[in-house]
């Protein structure tokens, strides 16, 4: 499918300092011009295995190849890092005594004069840097520091960029249309990106491959789709927003609030309810019903259900 490069993780596992392991045995392949993104709880160890994919923590068993080289960690090197992966965190690596515009063009000394001014132009527009270009970026606000370093990251062509929860200060309009940007980036350019992040809907539309990590491994990879409509468990379907279980004669059926009939249909079950609430929610209204035995689940629609005393799933 793609050119056969990757960056691969055999069997890695880390732990800090006279700690217990936070993973053990992680396999992972990131192919180029693929965007993957890893969930799960606080804690269980996303961030550190980005660092450790970005040659920054040393791994205690098992090895990373980028494009069938080993990737070596700080113990092993001079410089913590790779030329060929970008990192970015909320730890923003600017100068500071640069402005905006000269800390995304001193990334560029790969291009002539001419690509170069070109590139920072792009840049400044899509992260929406133009009006604080010629600041020096000790001197802006946070969430231009994160636009600033996102900016930075792709300055240098990464072949792997790996993004640690790198939106959380963007509106919606700037989240969406950065998304779209990366996307289009990552298939023209090749990169390989994986995205770690507690937004579900993120992951959701932005991936070609979810992971779920949690208990230190990676214990699910789902597509979108799969991630959505077809989780293992509630536990893991909650990630990607809100999720109903029913029992029906003991066996749990799970279903997402969009995933019901309010009339009979073939192989679909009949599931009593009681209507308790509705909320207005932009594009739709979310109606709460309480289930015989007192859960309760959650169901979109058009209108208010008050009516209604029974749903088929
Ligand atoms: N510098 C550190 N020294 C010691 N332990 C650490 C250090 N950084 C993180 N940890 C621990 O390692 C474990 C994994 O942390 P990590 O930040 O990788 O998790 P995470 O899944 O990214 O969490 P979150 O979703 O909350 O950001 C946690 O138990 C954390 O307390």
């Amino acid at each position: 499918m793609f050119s056969g490069l990757s960056l691969k993780l055999k069997h890695i596992g880390f732990n800090y300092a006279l700690s217990k392991p936070v993973f053990k045995g992680v396999e992972l392949e990131v192919s180029p011009g693929e965007i993957c993104s890893i969930v799960g709880p606080s804690g269980t160890g996303k961030s550190t295995l980005l660092k450790c994919m970005a040659g920054q923590l040393q791994i205690s068993q098992g090895e990373i190849l980028i494009d069938g080289h080993k990737l070596l960690g700080p113990q092993e090197k001079l410089v913590a890092g790779h030329p060929e992966i970008a990192l970015v965190n909320q730890n923003f690596e600017q100068d500071e005594y640069f402005t905006v515009s000269e800390n995304i063009a001193n990334q560029l000394h790969h291009l002539n004069r001419q690509d170069r001014l070109s590139f920072v132009q792009e840049l400044l527009t899509i992260f929406e840097l133009n009006s604080v270009s010629n600041k020096k970026s000790k001197k802006i606000s946070g969430g231009e520091k994160q636009r600033l370093s996102m900016a930075c990251a792709l300055a240098k062509e990464p072949k792997y960029l790996l993004l640690d929860e790198p939106f959380v200060h963007f509106d919606v309009h700037l989240h969406r249309k950065i998304g779209t940007y990366l996307k289009e980036l990552a298939k023209i350019r090749e990169m390989g990106v994986v995205l770690v992040t507690h937004n579900g809907a993120e992951a959701l539309s932005w991936s070609n491959r979810i992971l779920m990590m949690y208990k230190g491994n990676i214990q699910r990879s789902y597509t979108p789709e799969m991630a959505y409509y077809k989780p293992k468990t509630l536990f893991e379907g909650r990630f990607f927003g809100d999720l109903n279980s029913v029992y029906i004669q003991e066996k749990q059926y799970l279903f997402r609030p969009n995933e019901y009939s309010l009339v009979p249909e073939n192989n679909k079950l009949a599931v009593s309810v009681t209507f308790r609430k509705s909320q207005f929610n932009g594009p739709f209204i979310e109606n709460y019903f309480q289930l015989k035995n007192k859960n309760e689940i959650v169901l979109y629609a058009s209108t208010e259900l008050k009516e209604i005393k029974e749903i088929y799933v």
